[in-house]
Protein backbone atom coordinates (compact mmCIF):
# COMPACT_ATOMS: atom_id res chain seq x y z
CA UNK A 1 0.00 0.00 0.00
CA UNK A 2 1.27 4.02 -0.72
CA UNK A 3 0.57 6.82 0.93
CA UNK A 4 1.26 10.37 -0.66
CA UNK A 5 1.80 12.83 2.59
CA UNK A 6 1.77 16.53 2.57
CA UNK A 7 3.36 18.02 5.93
CA UNK A 8 2.45 21.41 5.82
CA UNK A 9 3.08 24.45 8.31
CA UNK A 10 -0.48 23.59 10.52
CA UNK A 11 -1.84 20.33 8.96
CA UNK A 12 -0.58 16.36 8.07
CA UNK A 13 -2.51 15.99 4.70
CA UNK A 14 -2.96 12.24 3.40
CA UNK A 15 -4.28 10.24 0.51
CA UNK A 16 -4.09 6.41 -0.10
CA UNK A 17 -2.84 5.40 -3.77
CA UNK A 18 -4.08 2.24 -5.05
CA UNK A 19 -2.42 -0.20 -7.23
CA UNK A 20 -4.17 1.38 -10.21
CA UNK A 21 -3.23 4.26 -9.62
CA UNK A 22 -6.65 5.67 -7.78
CA UNK A 23 -6.31 8.02 -4.87
CA UNK A 24 -8.60 7.80 -2.08
CA UNK A 25 -9.99 11.11 -0.52
CA UNK A 26 -7.78 13.35 1.18
CA UNK A 27 -7.68 13.31 5.15
CA UNK A 28 -6.58 16.36 6.99
CA UNK A 29 -5.30 16.52 10.78
CA UNK A 30 -4.16 19.70 12.32
CA UNK A 31 -0.94 20.07 14.36
CA UNK A 32 -2.03 21.48 16.98
CA UNK A 33 -0.49 21.78 20.42
CA UNK A 34 1.73 18.71 19.24
CA UNK A 35 4.62 18.38 17.04
CA UNK A 36 4.13 17.66 13.27
CA UNK A 37 6.38 14.36 14.01
CA UNK A 38 3.96 13.04 16.33
CA UNK A 39 1.13 13.17 14.08
CA UNK A 40 2.85 11.48 11.29
CA UNK A 41 4.25 8.89 13.63
CA UNK A 42 0.39 8.04 14.41
CA UNK A 43 -0.17 8.20 10.75
CA UNK A 44 2.79 5.73 10.37
CA UNK A 45 0.56 3.23 13.53
CA UNK A 46 -2.50 3.16 11.76
CA UNK A 47 -1.26 2.07 8.54
CA UNK A 48 1.13 -1.20 9.14
CA UNK A 49 0.48 -2.38 5.82
CA UNK A 50 2.33 0.16 4.10
CA UNK A 51 4.88 -0.60 1.45
CA UNK A 52 6.16 3.33 0.64
CA UNK A 53 5.51 6.62 1.23
CA UNK A 54 5.92 9.62 -1.16
CA UNK A 55 6.50 12.86 0.91
CA UNK A 56 6.62 16.74 0.75
CA UNK A 57 6.89 18.81 3.68
CA UNK A 58 7.70 22.72 4.17
CA UNK A 59 9.23 21.13 7.66
CA UNK A 60 12.78 20.76 9.21
CA UNK A 61 16.09 18.73 8.27
CA UNK A 62 15.26 17.22 11.68
CA UNK A 63 11.36 16.31 10.81
CA UNK A 64 12.84 14.87 7.72
CA UNK A 65 15.53 13.14 9.47
CA UNK A 66 13.29 11.25 12.30
CA UNK A 67 10.74 10.52 9.34
CA UNK A 68 13.31 8.74 7.55
CA UNK A 69 14.57 6.93 10.81
CA UNK A 70 10.98 6.05 11.20
CA UNK A 71 10.36 4.64 8.25
CA UNK A 72 13.31 2.30 8.19
CA UNK A 73 12.48 0.93 11.35
CA UNK A 74 9.05 0.09 10.04
CA UNK A 75 10.36 -1.28 6.27
CA UNK A 76 8.51 1.70 4.80
CA UNK A 77 10.42 3.03 1.40
CA UNK A 78 10.23 6.72 1.60
CA UNK A 79 10.51 9.36 -1.51
CA UNK A 80 10.54 13.12 -0.14
CA UNK A 81 10.19 15.33 -3.02
CA UNK A 82 12.30 18.32 -3.03
CA UNK A 83 12.25 21.18 -5.25
CA UNK A 84 14.61 21.03 -7.95
CA UNK A 85 15.71 23.37 -11.03
CA UNK A 86 13.64 21.09 -13.34
CA UNK A 87 11.41 17.78 -13.20
CA UNK A 88 8.11 16.47 -13.99
CA UNK A 89 8.13 18.95 -16.58
CA UNK A 90 8.18 22.21 -14.47
CA UNK A 91 11.40 24.11 -14.50
CA UNK A 92 12.13 26.57 -11.44
CA UNK A 93 11.32 30.02 -11.85
CA UNK A 94 13.58 30.71 -8.31
CA UNK A 95 17.33 32.01 -8.69
CA UNK A 96 18.31 29.74 -5.81
CA UNK A 97 15.80 26.06 -7.39
CA UNK A 98 16.30 24.49 -3.54
CA UNK A 99 14.95 27.03 -1.81
CA UNK A 100 11.73 27.61 -3.65
CA UNK A 101 8.91 25.64 -0.93
CA UNK A 102 8.87 21.74 -2.11
CA UNK A 103 4.66 22.09 -1.70
CA UNK A 104 5.00 24.95 -4.07
CA UNK A 105 6.99 22.61 -6.64
CA UNK A 106 4.63 19.96 -6.39
CA UNK A 107 1.46 22.18 -6.84
CA UNK A 108 3.34 23.66 -10.12
CA UNK A 109 3.33 19.98 -11.38
CA UNK A 110 -0.13 19.31 -10.41
CA UNK A 111 -1.27 22.44 -11.84
CA UNK A 112 0.85 22.08 -15.14
CA UNK A 113 -1.01 18.64 -15.59
CA UNK A 114 -4.37 19.51 -14.76
CA UNK A 115 -4.06 22.83 -16.97
CA UNK A 116 -3.15 20.64 -20.39
CA UNK A 117 -1.38 22.96 -22.23
CA UNK A 118 -2.78 26.33 -21.48
CA UNK A 119 -0.67 28.55 -18.93
CA UNK A 120 -1.69 28.62 -15.15
CA UNK A 121 -1.98 30.39 -11.41
CA UNK A 122 -1.84 28.08 -8.52
CA UNK A 123 -2.96 29.57 -5.44
CA UNK A 124 -2.65 27.65 -2.34
CA UNK A 125 -4.54 28.75 0.80
CA UNK A 126 -2.28 27.48 3.93
CA UNK A 127 -0.85 28.82 6.68
CA UNK A 128 0.71 30.71 3.98
CA UNK A 129 -0.99 31.98 0.84
CA UNK A 130 1.54 31.22 -2.03
CA UNK A 131 0.42 32.41 -6.18
CA UNK A 132 2.84 30.77 -8.77
CA UNK A 133 2.67 31.65 -12.34
CA UNK A 134 3.01 28.77 -14.90
CA UNK A 135 3.90 29.37 -18.26
CA UNK A 136 1.78 26.82 -20.98
CA UNK A 137 5.49 25.02 -21.24
CA UNK A 138 6.30 24.21 -17.52
CA UNK A 139 8.04 27.52 -16.83
CA UNK A 140 7.53 28.87 -13.89
CA UNK A 141 7.76 32.78 -13.87
CA UNK A 142 7.85 33.16 -9.68
CA UNK A 143 5.18 33.51 -7.32
CA UNK A 144 4.38 35.64 -4.58
CA UNK A 145 3.91 34.31 -0.34
CA UNK A 146 1.59 36.01 2.23
CA UNK A 147 0.13 34.94 5.32
CA UNK A 148 -2.77 33.03 5.34
CA UNK A 149 -6.10 33.53 6.47
CA UNK A 150 -5.55 32.34 9.90
CA UNK A 151 -2.64 33.66 10.41
CA UNK A 152 -3.49 37.01 9.65
CA UNK A 153 -6.30 37.41 12.42
CA UNK A 154 -3.78 35.39 14.80
CA UNK A 155 -0.98 37.99 14.29
CA UNK A 156 -3.70 40.82 14.35
CA UNK A 157 -4.91 39.32 17.85
CA UNK A 158 -1.78 38.63 19.00
CA UNK A 159 -0.54 42.25 18.62
CA UNK A 160 -3.33 43.82 20.12
CA UNK A 161 -2.50 41.06 23.33
CA UNK A 162 -5.68 39.03 22.46
CA UNK A 163 -7.79 41.56 23.65
CA UNK A 164 -9.66 41.78 20.26
CA UNK A 165 -12.20 38.61 19.24
CA UNK A 166 -12.55 36.84 15.63
CA UNK A 167 -14.85 35.64 13.41
CA UNK A 168 -15.20 34.02 10.16
CA UNK A 169 -18.85 33.69 10.42
CA UNK A 170 -21.10 35.25 7.72
CA UNK A 171 -18.67 37.85 6.90
CA UNK A 172 -19.52 41.30 5.57
CA UNK A 173 -18.15 44.82 4.32
CA UNK A 174 -19.82 46.47 6.86
CA UNK A 175 -19.54 44.75 9.92
CA UNK A 176 -20.86 45.56 13.35
CA UNK A 177 -18.73 44.06 15.39
CA UNK A 178 -15.05 43.21 16.32
CA UNK A 179 -15.05 39.81 15.59
CA UNK A 180 -17.19 40.30 12.33
CA UNK A 181 -14.88 43.46 11.24
CA UNK A 182 -11.17 41.25 11.89
CA UNK A 183 -12.55 38.10 10.49
CA UNK A 184 -14.10 40.20 7.18
CA UNK A 185 -11.29 42.60 7.32
CA UNK A 186 -8.87 39.58 6.65
CA UNK A 187 -10.86 37.85 4.35
CA UNK A 188 -11.63 40.72 1.94
CA UNK A 189 -8.07 41.62 2.70
CA UNK A 190 -6.80 38.70 0.83
CA UNK A 191 -9.37 38.31 -1.59
CA UNK A 192 -8.63 41.48 -3.37
CA UNK A 193 -5.09 40.72 -2.71
CA UNK A 194 -5.55 37.07 -4.59
CA UNK A 195 -7.30 39.05 -7.30
CA UNK A 196 -5.28 41.91 -7.76
CA UNK A 197 -2.05 39.47 -8.11
CA UNK A 198 -3.45 37.07 -11.06
CA UNK A 199 -4.24 40.15 -12.36
CA UNK A 200 -1.16 41.44 -12.64
CA UNK A 201 0.83 38.29 -13.03
CA UNK A 202 -1.84 37.48 -16.34
CA UNK A 203 -0.59 40.71 -17.98
CA UNK A 204 2.58 39.32 -18.14
CA UNK A 205 1.71 36.00 -19.30
CA UNK A 206 1.19 34.71 -22.66
CA UNK A 207 -2.58 33.66 -22.59
CA UNK A 208 -5.41 33.87 -20.32
CA UNK A 209 -3.68 31.02 -17.10
CA UNK A 210 -6.49 28.64 -15.43
CA UNK A 211 -6.40 30.19 -11.87
CA UNK A 212 -6.20 26.91 -9.89
CA UNK A 213 -7.67 27.38 -5.93
CA UNK A 214 -5.97 24.77 -2.89
CA UNK A 215 -5.19 24.45 0.58
CA UNK A 216 -7.19 24.50 3.64
CA UNK A 217 -9.03 27.58 3.15
CA UNK A 218 -9.64 27.31 -0.65
CA UNK A 219 -13.59 26.54 -0.21
CA UNK A 220 -13.92 29.20 2.31
CA UNK A 221 -12.62 31.84 0.70
CA UNK A 222 -13.99 30.95 -3.02
CA UNK A 223 -17.07 31.91 -3.29
CA UNK A 224 -15.69 35.49 -2.47
CA UNK A 225 -13.76 35.34 -5.71
CA UNK A 226 -14.96 37.39 -8.65
CA UNK A 227 -13.15 35.37 -11.34
CA UNK A 228 -12.75 31.79 -12.77
CA UNK A 229 -11.28 29.49 -10.09
CA UNK A 230 -10.47 25.68 -10.60
CA UNK A 231 -10.95 24.64 -6.69
CA UNK A 232 -8.66 21.65 -6.25
CA UNK A 233 -8.44 21.00 -2.39
CA UNK A 234 -6.16 18.13 -3.05
CA UNK A 235 -4.21 19.44 -5.66
CA UNK A 236 -1.28 18.23 -4.54
CA UNK A 237 -2.42 14.34 -3.99
CA UNK A 238 -2.51 14.45 -7.63
CA UNK A 239 1.05 16.00 -7.93
CA UNK A 240 2.50 13.48 -5.63
CA UNK A 241 0.64 10.65 -7.16
CA UNK A 242 2.18 11.63 -10.83
CA UNK A 243 5.92 12.16 -9.04
CA UNK A 244 4.87 8.85 -7.55
CA UNK A 245 4.35 7.03 -11.11
CA UNK A 246 6.96 8.39 -13.07
CA UNK A 247 9.88 7.51 -10.07
CA UNK A 248 8.54 3.77 -10.14
CA UNK A 249 7.81 3.58 -13.78
CA UNK A 250 10.16 1.67 -15.64
CA UNK A 251 9.21 2.06 -19.23
CA UNK A 252 8.73 6.25 -19.08
N1 LIG B 1 -10.05 21.64 10.44
C1 LIG B 1 -9.13 22.59 10.27
N2 LIG B 1 -8.10 22.68 11.14
C2 LIG B 1 -7.15 23.60 10.98
N3 LIG B 1 -7.14 24.49 9.96
C3 LIG B 1 -8.12 24.45 9.08
C4 LIG B 1 -9.16 23.50 9.16
N4 LIG B 1 -9.99 23.70 8.12
C5 LIG B 1 -9.50 24.72 7.41
N5 LIG B 1 -8.39 25.21 7.99
C6 LIG B 1 -7.60 26.32 7.47
O1 LIG B 1 -6.62 25.74 6.68
C7 LIG B 1 -5.37 26.38 6.89
C8 LIG B 1 -4.28 25.39 6.71
O2 LIG B 1 -4.38 24.91 5.38
P1 LIG B 1 -3.40 23.82 4.82
O3 LIG B 1 -3.57 22.54 5.55
O4 LIG B 1 -3.56 23.81 3.36
O5 LIG B 1 -2.02 24.52 5.24
P2 LIG B 1 -0.60 23.93 5.52
O6 LIG B 1 -0.24 23.02 4.39
O7 LIG B 1 -0.51 23.38 6.89
O8 LIG B 1 0.23 25.26 5.46
P3 LIG B 1 1.38 25.72 4.47
O9 LIG B 1 1.08 25.07 3.15
O10 LIG B 1 1.27 27.20 4.40
O11 LIG B 1 2.58 25.20 5.11
C9 LIG B 1 -5.43 26.94 8.30
O12 LIG B 1 -4.64 28.08 8.43
C10 LIG B 1 -6.91 27.23 8.50
O13 LIG B 1 -7.17 28.58 8.17
C1 LIG C 1 5.73 29.47 1.80
C2 LIG C 1 5.46 28.13 2.43
C3 LIG C 1 5.52 28.26 3.95
C4 LIG C 1 4.06 27.69 2.03
O1 LIG C 1 3.77 26.44 2.54
C5 LIG C 1 6.47 27.07 1.93
O2 LIG C 1 6.33 26.88 0.56
C6 LIG C 1 7.91 27.43 2.24
O3 LIG C 1 8.35 27.27 3.36
N1 LIG C 1 8.65 27.89 1.20
C7 LIG C 1 10.03 28.25 1.29
C8 LIG C 1 10.24 29.63 0.81
C9 LIG C 1 9.86 29.87 -0.64
O4 LIG C 1 9.10 29.12 -1.25
O5 LIG C 1 10.36 30.89 -1.20
K1 LIG D 1 0.70 23.30 1.67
Amino acid sequence: MVLLVDAGNSRLKWSELDAAGNLSAQQACAYGERPALAAFLDLLDAYPALEHITLVHVLTHLFAESVQEACAQRSVSLHVVHAVPKAYGVSSGYQNPATLGADRFVGLVAGHRLAAGRPCIVIDCGTAITVDALEHDGRHLGGLILPGLQLAADALIARAQGRLSLSFEHPGIFADNTGKAIGGGCLFGLIGAIEGICTRMQHAMSAVPVRILTGGDSTHLRPWLHDEFVVQPDLLMHGLRYITGQETCTSC
